[in-house]
């Protein structure tokens, strides 16, 4: 991890489009705030990192109007993937104490120099022990972020792996992958992001976000995901449900008495409710259920419930 530096570089306005959000309930603006902008010169995007960064101040705004941290100073806020500031100078005006983290130098000085007084590190978002972060920052974390579409389901996941610690995250992503994550059982989005995501939080697309607001534009539509974390986790133990699951969605056309076959120790059988059924036709609970059925019921206190489990999937 590296603590930004300054260097003094000129900015040039990337898209002009500064009318602010107006309507009530919005953030105010910050005095100074500029249109989303990208330094001049050597900062270009690079599309290694999922850089598409937010040129539409009217979007900034609403963005930043739909997340909320009552924190002291926003201690408890991080933004992840920064970039060049289009949300953060709207978010520091309001979280003062608040801190971003960005593994491009380029954004870390960057922000150093246009937003002093805000924390910011240079270190991947995937490196992160959040819940040490939270310890250090003195309570459960509001996570925000224009993701970088590559890792958004693993910087998810992440999240989940440390769901004691994160109060909430709202955060951009492809519209797709927020469609998956809020699905119902019984339709062709449900899979392994719904079971896990409807597991461990309250999942709720706020709107959804035109390719037109990015620079460079990507080529799928976008939308704002809130993620509000109930504080608890599936009452099973975590490595025994991710295998279920796996194993369940590999095969989704298939009965899970076919599919999960690989599973069953001898002398185990499935509940007889569940056998004919394929796995999209499962509640998330409902998986909980028949990991205990498969595994048998763990003591909870015997469990391993810290480290990374989802991530990897
Ligand atoms: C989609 S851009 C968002 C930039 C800015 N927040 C905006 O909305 O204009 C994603 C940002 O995540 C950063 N990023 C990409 N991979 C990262 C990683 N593994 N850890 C930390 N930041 C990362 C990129 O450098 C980039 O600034």
């Amino acid at each position: 991890m590296t603590v930004a530096s300054s260097s003094g570089r000129r900015s040039d306005t990337l898209v002009m489009d500064a009318s602010g959000a107006g309507g009530s309930g919005r953030p105010a603006a910050p005095k100074k705030m500029r249109p989303p902008t990208l330094p001049a010169g050597e900062y270009k995007p690079k599309q290694s990192l999922g850089q598409n960064f937010l040129s539409d101040q009217n979007y900034v705004m609403k963005i930043c109007s739909s997340f909320r941290d009552s924190s002291v100073g926003g201690r408890s806020v991080v933004e992840l993937g920064p970039g060049a500031g289009a949300l953060t100078q709207v978010l520091h005006a309001q979280y003062p104490d608040m801190m971003a983290v960005d593994i491009d130098e380029r954004s870390v000085q960057f922000l150093a120099e246009t937003l002093p007084g805000l924390t910011v590190l240079q270190s991947d978002v995937l490196q992160i022990d959040y819940t040490q972060l939270a310890e250090a920052r003195g309570g459960q974390l509001s996570i925000i972020g224009n993701l970088p579409y590559h890792i958004t389901s693993q910087i998810l996941f992440m999240l989940c792996d440390h769901y004691r610690s994160i109060a909430r995250a709202v955060v951009l992503l492809q519209l797709e992958v927020a469609q998956r994550i809020v699905a119902p059982p019984n339709c062709k989005e449900y899979g392994i992001l719904s079971v896990v995501f409807q597991l461990y939080t309250r999942p709720r697309i706020l709107f959804k976000i035109p390719a037109t607001v990015f620079y460079p534009q990507p080529k799928v539509t976008s939308a704002l995901l809130s993620l509000d974390f109930t504080g608890r986790g599936p009452d099973v133990d975590r490595g025994d449900l991710k295998k279920v699951l796996s194993t369940a969605f590999q095969q989704r056309r298939k009965m899970l008495r076919q599919s999960l076959r690989p599973l069953l120790t001898e002398g185990v059988t499935l509940p007889e409710k569940f056998s004919a059924l394929r796995p999209e036709q499962l509640t998330p609970q409902q998986f909980v259920e028949l990991t205990k059925a498969i595994f048998g019921d763990t003591d909870p206190s015997q469990r391993a419930d810290s480290g990374p489990v989802w991530r990897s999937i």
